[in-house]
């Protein structure tokens, strides 16, 4: 029997270094101490006792038992966790850690294209191309803009709904996307979706099969061949079937837009996302990687990321503003001296508002609504911190032990909006929020999403007062349902007319 386990052990491990020829020397390396410290990993198994809820916690105790690098094996996949602000700077400011995980959504499903999950050549030439495009289609998000007329008709759907409720507890999660992917498609492709798109219940149901496989796709990021393992494999086929039905929808959408003359949709005006890339298709000199299908997948992963996370962190925020009246009602008494009742909040409020920043600011580190940004992968042998770092390592940010640390912030446990105001009320950005990322692959609708939520949640508060509705259980913050986001357990909220 003896001879047959240790036949059986030595065939696994001469598979494993047939199938994966980097795990022996990394684990030479590991063994060794030349890689970060970290807790013991069994051969082909990888490290234990990970908390599978809240792998976030785990880390942070790691964090604060081995130091700011922490590395482990997950499987045979070998990875480092950051869980400092000093080794997060260091290693996220890094070209030699641009690269993404070679994960089957972004290898396989979206065929290396895109721009969040890819590397390689064509990655810098089109995230600067949509970094600029963005830019410029949100411009000062004035009226007279496409994005500036797309953002007032959400926001004025968004408030007819919230008075639709006329008192009664509802649920405001499918309210926060609408508005939030009308405004998105106004600059990914302007004109192909509004709030009564019939389209809109598909596109939804396509993102809700794709995050509620999630937890599947945080493991499919540090060993893709789980997708040949149930339950995974089920759950793979899901999130195929979600990657097929968001690349049809820009398909679609993309074909509208063709009916339109290019020379007539930019005309002067800000031009969106598909326009642009249009406009570069008939460039002679363009990078290569400009191809029909890279204007697909990116115009799907554009709606499809920033709706997403956007909701989210949007629907945090609205949770602790029924959480959090004391805070509700200085907003509100603010809103009523800068704008007053008989206008709608504009944009051009936001300076005089820092509250309202510092609210959404304070909601995006307390709610740790991003525990871990999208990993990033080493792309060649490399020494961060001392510590030699293999190519091919998988590298994790662990936003939580930045967020709540007692070193960056005063009574990190408290939910104190004030924290990013200074003495005369003005927003102060810190630079210790992880939730956007950092370095060369920070998310490029930073300032979109900022703005977008800025709007709707000024908005809302200047119309109406949000409370939890009496006699239901009062929604606990710390219990949430967890994928690549960390988001609220479903939730109702009341709202009356102020
Ligand atoms: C509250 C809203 C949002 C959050 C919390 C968020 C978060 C993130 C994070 C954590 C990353 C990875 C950064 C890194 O690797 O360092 C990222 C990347 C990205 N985000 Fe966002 N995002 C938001 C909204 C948006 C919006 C509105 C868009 C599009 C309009 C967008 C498009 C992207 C893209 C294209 C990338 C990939 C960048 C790259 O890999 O070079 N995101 N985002």
């Amino acid at each position: 029997m003896w001879t047959e386990l240790f036949a059986l052990i030595s065939f696994l491990i001469a598979l494993v270094i047939f199938l994966q020829p980097t795990y022996l020397p990394r684990l030479i390396d590991f063994l060794l101490g030349q890689t970060p410290p970290g807790p013991f990993s069994w051969p082909l198994v990888g490290a234990r006792n990970i908390d599978s809820d809240k792998p976030w916690k785990t880390f942070t105790q790691w964090g604060e038992r081995y130091g700011g690098a922490v590395s482990f094996f997950l499987g045979t996949e070998f990875v480092v966790v950051l869980t400092d602000i000093k080794a997060i700077r260091a290693a996220l400011h890094s070209p030699s850690f641009d690269g993404r995980p070679l994960t089957p959504i972004g290898r396989t499903l979206n065929k290396n294209l895109g721009i969040g999950l890819t590397d390689g050549p064509a990655w810098p030439p089109q995230r600067k191309f949509a970094a600029a495009t963005l830019r410029s289609a949100i411009g000062s998000g004035h009226p007279s803009t496409a994005y500036g007329k797309y953002s007032q008709i959400a926001v004025q759907d968004f408030l007819e709904a919230f008075a639709k409720t006329a008192d009664q507890p509802f649920f405001v999660r499918p309210l926060i996307e609408r508005a939030i992917v009308t405004s998105l498609s106004s600059i990914v492709h302007e004109g192909q979706l509004t709030p009564d798109d019939p389209h809109f219940p598909r596109l939804m149901e396509a993102y809700q099969s794709f995050f509620s496989a999630s937890l599947t796709t945080n493991l499919l990021n540090i060993m893709p061949w789980l997708k040949y393992v149930p339950p995974h494999r089920e759950k793979y086929s899901l999130l195929k079937a979600a990657v097929y039905d968001m690349a049809q929808f820009a398909r679609d959408a993309i074909a509208e837009k063709r009916k339109v003359e290019l020379s007539e949709a930019v005309d002067g005006t800000a031009v969106d996302f598909v326009d642009a890339f249009r406009r570069e298709l008939e460039n002679a000199d363009r990078h290569p990687s400009f191809t029909e299908e890279q204007l697909t997948i990116t115009a799907a992963e554009l709606l499809m990321a920033g709706s997403e996370d956007s909701t989210n962190v949007l629907l945090w925020t609205v949770l602790f503003t029924a959480l959090y009246p004391d805070d509700q009602r200085r907003i509100q008494d603010l809103l009523d001296r800068v704008v007053g009742r008989n206008r709608g909040v504009s944009l051009t409020d936001r300076k005089a508002l820092g509250l309202v920043d510092a609210f959404i600011a304070e909601t995006i580190r307390f709610s740790n609504a991003v525990p871990h940004p999208l990993p990033r992968r080493a792309m060649e042998d490399t020494v961060c911190l001392g510590f030699k770092i293999p190519a091919g390592t998988v590298l994790i940010t662990n936003t939580y032990s930045v967020h709540f640390s007692e070193e960056l912030w005063d009574e990190p446990f408290m939910f104190r909006p004030e924290r990013f105001l200074d003495k005369e009320g003005n927003f102060c950005p810190n630079q210790n929020i992880l939730a956007f990322g950092m370095g060369r692959r920070i998310c490029i609708g930073e300032q979109f999403a900022k703005m977008e939520m800025f709007m709707l949640l000024a908005s809302v508060l200047q119309r109406f007062q949000i409370s939890l509705p009496e006699g239901m259980e009062r929604p606990d913050p710390a219990k949430t349902s967890d994928g690549i986001n960390l988001t609220p357990k479903p939730f109702q909220i009341r709202c009356s007319p102020r």
